[in-house]
């Protein structure tokens, strides 16, 4: 165990769900302080561990040679001790491992856990992701390597996403796999901070369509029934039809809306009995709500990136409407660690500016 002083988290504070325990384990395995988390996902029906969740410690623990305990499905409990540096290399993590009978657990969320310590760590990686890559609750791969990953570009970080085949729930068993450069030895482990305070006007929608194990009209169906909404608003949009196979059917359509100076995603999962149009139309409403807004990221974004602004060396600012408590909640956990301070400022009833302090 670390002499270093270990940092506890009460993983039941704010929003209380799994994003407190995979900020936790980022932030430790890159500061190298041991924690202990108490009452992981208090706020969720099922507390404590569940699949991804133990997928996340033990990708976590394989970075760092972490010392563990509590690392079991259903553990409300956890300390973390790295032992080494985060260390570049070749890993496999499989979310259906941590759960007898599989998992979906989203392997997005395993990735947002490993990405930053990859990143900062000397040499070059290769991750091979199993598990659920459009499932509810979570990023979809489209999202990450669209929007979030490249955020992560800008500030700095050379990687590269690749989709090898889908997972949906429930039977999950998609692949993802990152290539990543880490830092250079000898160069400054620091992420260039973002400046988003204003987002410009709109420039295009891209995204697609997606249809698994499903007959071709699906996707065809979600993707016209969007451009049509998007292009009667007088919204320049290209949206691609693709059916995949999978290891089990599922849907959905995903959109990037790109702004002079920012991007934004919105998606939405098709479930049994709901129509494909109806699909394209939850799409299409949030993009708009989104639009509606002056905010330069979208919501689910505004609480990704406060990890990474908090590892940058300088200020970072964006806007975001709503706020949400997904992000009040990372605000404190990266506060816990001393590694930022984040100022959220309301600018209306819904709305906020949000700006992040790295600690020198
Ligand atoms: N459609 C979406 N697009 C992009 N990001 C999303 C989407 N849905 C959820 N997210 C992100 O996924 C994360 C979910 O975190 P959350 O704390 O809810 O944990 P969880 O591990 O999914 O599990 P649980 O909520 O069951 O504890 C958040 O960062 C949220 O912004």
């Amino acid at each position: 165990m670390s002499t270093m002083d270990c940092i506890v988290i009460d993983g039941s504070y704010g929003e209380g769900g799994g994003q407190i325990l995979r900020t936790t384990l980022c932030l430790s395995a890159i500061s190298g302080r041991p924690v202990r988390i108490e009452n992981i996902r208090a706020r969720r029906k099922k507390p404590g561990l569940a699949a991804q969740h133990l997928t996340a410690v033990f990708a976590a623990a394989k970075l760092c040679d972490a010392e563990l305990s509590g690392a079991e499905l259903g553990s409300k409990t956890l300390t973390f001790a790295p032992r080494t540096k985060p260390k570049a290399g070749d890993y496999l993590f499989d979310v259906a491992e941590a759960r007898r009978g599989g998992s979906a657990g989203a392997v997005t969320l395993v990735l947002q856990t490993v990405l930053l310590p990859l990143a900062l760590a000397e040499g070059s990686s290769r991750v091979v992701f199993l598990g659920g890559t459009h499932v509810p609750m979570s990023p979809p791969f489209d999202y990450v390597r669209n929007v979030w990953l490249s955020y992560l570009k800008l500030m700095g970080i050379r990687a590269e996403l690749s989709l090898e085949r889908s997972g949906w729930y429930p039977v999950g068993q998609g692949e993802m796999r990152l290539e990543i450069s880490g830092t250079p030895a000898g160069e400054r482990e620091k992420l260039r901070p973002l400046t988003l305070p204003e987002r410009g006007e709109l420039v295009a929608i891209t995204g697609r369509a997606l249809a698994a194990n499903l007959p071709e009209h699906v996707a065809v169906r979600m993707a016209d029934r969007a451009q049509t909404i998007l292009r009667r608003k007088n919204m320049s949009c290209e949206i691609d039809a693709v059916s995949v196979r999978a290891a089990c059917p599922g849907a959905g359509i995903f959109l990037v809306a790109r702004y002079q100076h920012a991007l934004a995603g919105f998606s939405a999962l098709g479930e049994r009995g709901k129509p494909a149009e109806q699909v394209a139309e939850d799409v299409c409403a949030k993009l708009l709500e989104h639009h509606h807004t002056n905010a330069s990221v979208d919501e689910h974004l505004a609480d990704q990136l406060v990890l990474p602004c908090a590892l940058a060396d300088g200020e970072s600012v964006y806007t975001v409407d709503p706020m949400t408590r997904h992000l009040s909640t990372n605000a404190w956990v990266v506060e816990r660690f001393g590694v930022a301070e984040v100022e959220l400022i309301s600018t209306s009833a819904t709305a906020g500016l949000v700006r992040v302090f790295p600690n020198p």
